[in-house]
């Protein structure tokens, strides 16, 4: 997994109170790390335009022009005059150098956006509202210097952005670039070095982004002297919309579980490697509930949640006060964003809007599991968060193709047939995570027809 920082200024000023480094040499690294991107991976392309602010990401832009200068056809076009000290000192350099400083706005090759970086700090004004829009609209390699335009600090768009391929950002990662309403806008995500090794810019942090390393998938081949009680036996609780709890199940079959029983009143047409029942196995080793549950009977739920069995809650008891009960135990709960809401709702920590959780999403899931730290959320999204106690990780690797009915259920099921192997909570829930998203990533066909079972199948050949 990789760092990430909510800021980096203060990395940035450790870098000159400890290091002795200056900000000319922190910017000439920012610089010559996107100079390098450019000239190995767009060998064959001739023009550059380079759109500049008046603060130091518009310097970082001046800096380029004057490292590509003859390289390329570079022309630098300005927002708004060069105002801070280093702007123009970037801006003195390129002028003995002779670079063209245009008025307008071409469709170059490619484009690199420095018009407002770490230092966005109003909404924006129509200027650059239709200037950003103009760029948007241009057919060209479109490259966001440290964050694209328009994205503020807590990673929200008040009204438009930098539609950028490629995002180089400054030092160190930053949770700005990992929300959900971002990922529209940052393209692949670089990170420039600033004259030093990323390991010893970066200072200690609480929030990590996931990687395909940190997917520990089910391992058997330690345990030779095994039968199918070894790996586990999962109840799923189905409910009032059975199906959600059969696909959930067919998916922790998939991912390893020894055994798995759905737990359900009427008789369900099953395959026949899952098993049915009506009440809890008593060598029940984790529980997945809520999936479809729609009506139910109150008894009976209190029953299950009060079992000392890992347990992942989902859907529909996000909605019921029944919940507050179990909020103290090491459980994952994996909500939606409405779903949050409405737990945030009953559990008297915040009564917000869906928009208003989505714009901070990272305040919102810190906020709960701060309150309930025995408690692994897993808050589904474009970029997923998981978090327990102070520890936040985030899985980019979710996809529009998994934007569907009964994705959720084969998460659940992923997570609660790990945590019936024996998995710590969080673990399970970033393997699963982890491998829900890369199962949809693997899904060649198109973007429109996976359904449950192809993600089941693709979770399988991991
Ligand atoms: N520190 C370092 O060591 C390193 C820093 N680096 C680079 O510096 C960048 C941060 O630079 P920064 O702090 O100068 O801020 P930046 O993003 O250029 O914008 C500030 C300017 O924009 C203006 N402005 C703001 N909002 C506005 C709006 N809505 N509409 C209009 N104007 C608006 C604001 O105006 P003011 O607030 O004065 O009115 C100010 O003039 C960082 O992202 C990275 O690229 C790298 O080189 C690595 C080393
Ligand atoms: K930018």
């Amino acid at each position: 997994m990789k760092k990430l920082f909510d800021e980096v200024n203060s990395l940035d000023k450790r870098c000159y109170e400890e290091f002795a480094l200056s900000e000319d040499i922190l910017m000439e690294h920012a610089a010559s790390s996107m100079a390098s991107y450019i000239q190995e991976n767009y060998k064959d392309k001739k023009s550059i335009l380079i759109v500049c602010g008046s603060g130091n990401n518009g310097a970082d832009g001046i800096a380029l022009a004057r490292l590509l200068f003859k390289a390329y056809d570079i022309s630098l076009y300005f927002y708004s005059k060069a105002k801070s000290q280093m702007s123009q000192l970037q801006l003195n350099r390129v002028n003995k150098l002779g670079v063209n400083i245009t008025d307008s706005l071409y469709e170059a090759d490619i484009i690199v956006d420095c018009i407002f970086g770490s230092g966005l700090n109003k909404p924006l004004k129509t200027d650059a509202i239709e200037l950003i829009e103009k760029l948007n609209d241009l057919n060209s390699i479109k490259i966001a210097c440290d964050i694209p335009s328009g994205i503020n600090k807590k990673g929200q768009v008040l009204s438009i952005a930098f539609e950028s391929d490629i995002t180089i950002t400054m030092g160190a990662l930053k949770t700005s670039l990992f929300t959900d309403v971002a990922k529209e806008y940052v393209g692949d995500i670089k990170v420039a070095n600033l004259g030093l090794q990323r390991e010893v810019y970066e200072t200690q942090t609480n929030k990590y982004l996931l990687e395909k390393e940190d997917m520990i998938l089910p391992l058997r081949t330690k345990k030779h002297n095994s039968h199918k009680g070894t790996f586990g036996h999962l109840n799923v609780i189905a409910g009032c919309k059975k199906g959600a709890g059969v696909i959930a199940a067919k998916a922790a079959f998939g991912f390893g579980a020894g055994l798995v029983s759905v737990v359900c009143h009427e008789e369900l047409d099953l395959p026949y490697h899952i098993m049915q029942t009506h009440f809890l196995s008593e060598n029940c080793t984790a529980i997945a509930i809520g999936m479809g549950l729609g009506k139910y009977d109150k008894k009976e739920i209190e029953d299950i949640l009060s079992k000392d069995v890992p347990m992942i809650i989902d859907a529909d008891l996000f909605y019921e006060e029944l919940i507050l009960d179990v909020l103290h135990k090491d459980i994952i709960l994996t909500p939606h964003p409405k779903e949050f809401c409405a737990l945030l709702k009953l559990c008297n920590i915040a009564d917000i809007s869906i928009i208003e959780l989505q714009d901070n999403r990272f305040y919102y899931a810190s906020l709960f599991t701060n309150k309930y730290p025995n408690v692994t959320l897993v808050l589904k999204g474009a970029n997923v968060i998981i978090s327990k106690a102070n520890q936040v990780f985030v899985n980019s690797f979710g996809s529009s193709v998994l934007s569907k009915g009964g994705s959720g259920d084969v998460l659940s099921g992923l997570i609660a047939s790990l945590l019936a192997q024996g998995y710590k909570s969080i673990d399970a829930a970033i393997s699963a995570s982890l491998a829900h998203t890369l199962a949809a990533k693997a899904y060649k066909k198109n973007d429109y027809s996976l359904i449950p079972s192809d993600l089941v199948e693709e979770v399988k050949k991991l």
